[in-house]
């Protein structure tokens, strides 16, 4: 299996990293814009590869396309992250153009490609790669709710003073600080409803601090996250790869599910090795539901946006 990441920079190594350290695939090909940057990080790793017995290939490139050619999985990071005080919507202007140009070159040498999209705001590049890929629409995900995901579960088993181990938890709806929609309702301890062990009051606290975990990762660190990014990213190549069928929150296309259609939008999928392969369309109560169509309608906002940018 061959997979290449866009973008060397904390997203994209760490990706990169994870699915070597981990021998996920027996390639891994790394392509940034910068200069020297590929080449050094993925030189990294392969001296790495010599202490943890991984048997990955790692290869490198500035711009050879070319050596992206038939990759089965292409993860693209590439783009600016935020700062503290922003948010992900406000990297549009920069980030389209490059996530555009990507995908377009991507697709020229892997026809039959899986695109795992990370670039933010994650469901507008998702939106727009599926307008410029031409790949069928179940080889493109965009990733956002495996990342939340154990952002949830993190604050959970915290609350719970457990192993994360033990918890189960999905964050739908928009990768957004106020589009995300941890599902509290259907979080477990093995099993047993959270509800059972955490009052209204601590659950509400788990959702928010969830809901700005990404920007509490940017207000300390002074840029975006990358180590749960990176895992998480390689999480869904995994799922592809190994044909796990994993239940992954991730941003698909809608064509009616939970009550939308023409957008991208967080929501549960199997995935495997076809790329996300079926929607679950989980009963959602009135007030989730009216959190997903609000969630839709920032998205929608965004996608508008998305519109009026000369690419
Ligand atoms: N979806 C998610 O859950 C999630 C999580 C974390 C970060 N992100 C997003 O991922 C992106 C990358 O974050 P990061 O922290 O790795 O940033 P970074 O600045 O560390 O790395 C981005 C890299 O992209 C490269 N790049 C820019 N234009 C390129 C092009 N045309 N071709 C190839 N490479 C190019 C840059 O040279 C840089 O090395 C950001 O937009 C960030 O917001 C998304
Ligand atoms: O917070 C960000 O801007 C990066 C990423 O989307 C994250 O959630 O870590």
């Amino acid at each position: 299996m061959k997979v290449t990441v866009i973008g060397a920079g904390n997203v994209g190594a760490t990706t990169a990293d994870v699915l070597s350290y981990r021998q996920i695939v027996d390639e891994v090909v790394l392509l940034d814009i910068k200069e020297g940057l590929s080449e050094g990080k993925s030189l990294d790793m392969l001296q790495a590869t010599t202490l943890t017995g991984s048997l990955t290939r790692l290869i490198s490139s500035t711009n050879d396309y070319s050596l992206t050619a038939n990759s089965d999985v292409v993860v693209i990071t590439s783009g600016v992250p935020r700062k503290p005080g922003m948010t992900r919507e406000e990297l549009i202007g920069v980030n389209a153009g490059i996530v555009k140009s990507v995908v377009e070159q991507i697709v020229k040498y892997s026809p039959n490609t899986i695109l795992v999209i990370v670039s933010n705001p994650m469901d507008t590049m998702t939106y727009l790669a599926h307008k410029v890929a031409g790949l069928p629409p179940n080889r493109i995900i965009g990733m956002g709710g495996a990342l939340d995901s154990a952002r949830f579960v993190t604050y959970l088993s915290k609350a719970l003073n457990c192993s994360p181990a033990d918890v189960q938890g999905m964050v739908i709806g928009g990768h957004g600080d106020t589009t995300m929609i941890p599902l509290t309702r259907l979080a477990s301890y093995r099993g047993v409803p959270v509800t059972q062990f955490l009052s209204a009051e601590t659950l509400k606290q788990v959702a928010a601090d969830t809901m700005v975990g990404g920007a509490t990762l940017t207000k300390l660190i002074g840029t975006s996250a990358w180590y749960a990014p990176g895992a998480a990213s390689a999480a869904v190549v995994e799922s592809i790869v190994r044909d796990q069928k994993r239940i992954i929150p991730s941003c698909v296309p809608l064509n009616g599910e939970y009550g939308q259609k023409d957008i991208c939008l967080g929501v549960p999928v199997i995935i495997g090795k076809n790329g996300w392969e079926k929607i679950i369309d989980i009963q959602l109560n009135s007030e989730e539901q009216e959190l997903f169509n609000k969630s839709a309608e920032a998205v929608r906002n965004m996608n508008n946006v998305l519109a009026t940018l000369n690419l």
